[in-house]
C-alpha cells in the first residue's frame, strides 16, 4: 500500500500517540501497584514490582519476536546494514532507557519529564555532528521553539524536592547521560539510514535482537533474572500487566520504527515529545483545570512551531549533503532531506 507521505506521517504519529498513551496507563499499574497480601518490612501490604531491567528485557524480546514474525510472513529485500552499527545503536538505546529509569529515582518526576522533553535537541545536534545530517534553518528554529514551548508548558514551579542536593545532582547527571544516549542512538540511526536504508521492521528486529541479548547477559550478572523469575512465580498475575505492556510497547515501537525509517529519528523525537505535551494538555482540559499564562505561552509556541515546520521546515538548504552521494543512495538522499 503506497500512501502519500503526509498520510503515512499522520498514521504513524497517531499510532505512537495511542499506543504510548495506553502503555503509560498499564506501566503505572505495574510499577505502582502492589502484588499479594504479604505485609512488607515498611508495614505496607503487597510486594512492589521493581525489576527495571527485566521489564525492558520482556519488551525487547516481544518486539524482536513481532518484527521477526512480520518479516517471515512478508519477507523484504535483504538488510545489508553491518552488525556493528546495530550493536552500537542497541547499546546507546539501552543505556538511554536504563539511565532514564535510574534518573527517575533520583530527581523529582516532573524534573525528569521536563528534562526528557529536550530530547529533540541532542538528537538534532548529534545528528549533525555524528549522523552527517543537515537541516534547514527553519527546522532548527522550529525544533528549538517546540522544545521551549513544551518545557514552558510542563514546568512545575514551587515544588521543593525533599531529596538531598547531591542525590538530585546525580539524577541530573543521569538525565544528561540519557539525553546524550538518545542523541547518539539517533545519530547512528541516521548513518544506518544513509548507508543501507533498512525498513522499519528490519531495524526493529535487529535492534531488539541485540538489546535482548545484551540485557539478558546483564540480568544474569546482576541476579535480576533469578529474582524476576521468583517474583513472577509468587505473583503470576503480574504476567497480565506485563503482557498488556508488551502489546502496547510492541505496537508503539512498530510505529516508532516506521517513523524512524521513513522520516528520521529527529521527526520521531519531535512526535514523542509533543505526545507528552498533548497528554498533559488533554488531562488539563479534561479535568477543567486552568492554564496559567506561562502554559498558554508554551502551548502557543508549540502549535505555532509545529504549524510553521509543517509548512516550511521541509525545505532543505541548497547545499544539504556534506558528502557527495554514494552509489545507490540517491533515492535515500532524497528521503533524508525530507
Ligand atoms: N529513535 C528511536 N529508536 C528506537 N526506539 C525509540 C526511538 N525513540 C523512541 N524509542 C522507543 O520509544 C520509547 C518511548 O520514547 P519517548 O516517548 O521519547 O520516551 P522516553 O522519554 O522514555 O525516551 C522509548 O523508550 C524507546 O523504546
Amino acid at each position: 500500500m503506497n500512501l502519500p507521505e503526509r498520510s503515512r506521517f499522520v498514521i504513524y504519529a497517531v499510532g505512537i500517540f495511542v499506543c504510548y498513551f495506553l502503555y503509560g496507563i498499564v506501566q503505572e499499574k505495574l510499577t505502582r501497584g502492589r502484588y499479594g497480601e504479604e505485609v512488607q518490612t515498611d508495614g505496607s501490604v503487597g510486594e512492589r514490582f521493581t525489576y527495571a531491567l527485566a521489564l525492558v528485557w520482556v519488551q525487547c524480546l516481544c518486539n524482536y519476536v513481532f518484527a521477526k514474525v512480520l518479516l517471515t510472513i512478508r519477507p523484504q529485500k535483504e538488510d545489508t546494514t553491518n552488525a556493528g552499527s546495530y550493536v552500537a545503536c542497541s547499546l546507546t538505546y539501552l543505556l538511554a532507557m536504563v539511565s532514564t529509569n535510574m534518573a527517575m529515582r533520583w530527581v523529582p518526576y516532573p524534573t525528569a519529564v521536563v528534562g526528557k522533553s529536550a530530547k529533540p535537541i541532542p538528537v538534532m545536534i548529534l545528528g549533525v555532528l555524528i549522523g552527517r545530517k543537515s537541516y534547514s534553518w527553519t527546522r532548527y528554529a522550529c525544533v528549538l521553539t517546540i522544545v521551549l514551548g513544551v518545557i514552558l508548558f510542563m514546568y512545575k514551579e514551587g515544588k521543593v524536592s525533599n531529596l538531598p542536593a547531591e542525590t538530585t545532582l546525580l539524577g541530573e547527571v543521569l538525565l544528561f547521560l540519557s539525553l546524550s544516549m538518545d542523541g547518539l542512538t539517533g545519530a547512528v540511526q541516521e548513518r544506518i539510514r544513509a548507508a543501507s536504508a533498512p525498513s522499519g521492521q528490519q531495524m526493529m528486529r535487529a535492534m531488539n535482537f541485540w538489546s535482548t541479548l545484551m540485557l539478558g547477559v546483564a540480568m544474569v550478572f546482576t541476579g535480576e533474572a533469578k529474582e524476576f523469575m521468583y517474583f513472577t512465580i509468587r505473583h503470576p498475575e503480574a504476567w497480565t500487566h506485563l503482557s498488556l505492556i508488551a502489546v502496547c510497547g510492541v505496537l508503539g515501537q512498530f510505529f516508532i520504527f516506521l517513523m524512524v525509517a521513513s522520516f528520521g529519528p529527529l521527526a520521531c523525537s519531535v512526535v514523542t515529545t509533543t505526545r507528552k505535551f498533548f497528554t498533559v494538555l488533554c488531562s488539563v482540559l479534561l479535568f477543567g483545570n486552568v492554564l496559567i499564562a506561562r502554559q498558554w505561552l508554551g502551548a502557543v509556541l508549540v502549535f505555532a512551531a509545529l504549524f510553521v515546520d509543517m509548512l516550511y521546515g521541509k525545505k532543505a538548504p541548497l547545499a544539504t549533503a556534506k558528502k557527495p552521494p554514494v552509489e545507490g543512495k540517491l533515492s535515500e538522499e532524497k528521503k533524508l532531506n525530507s
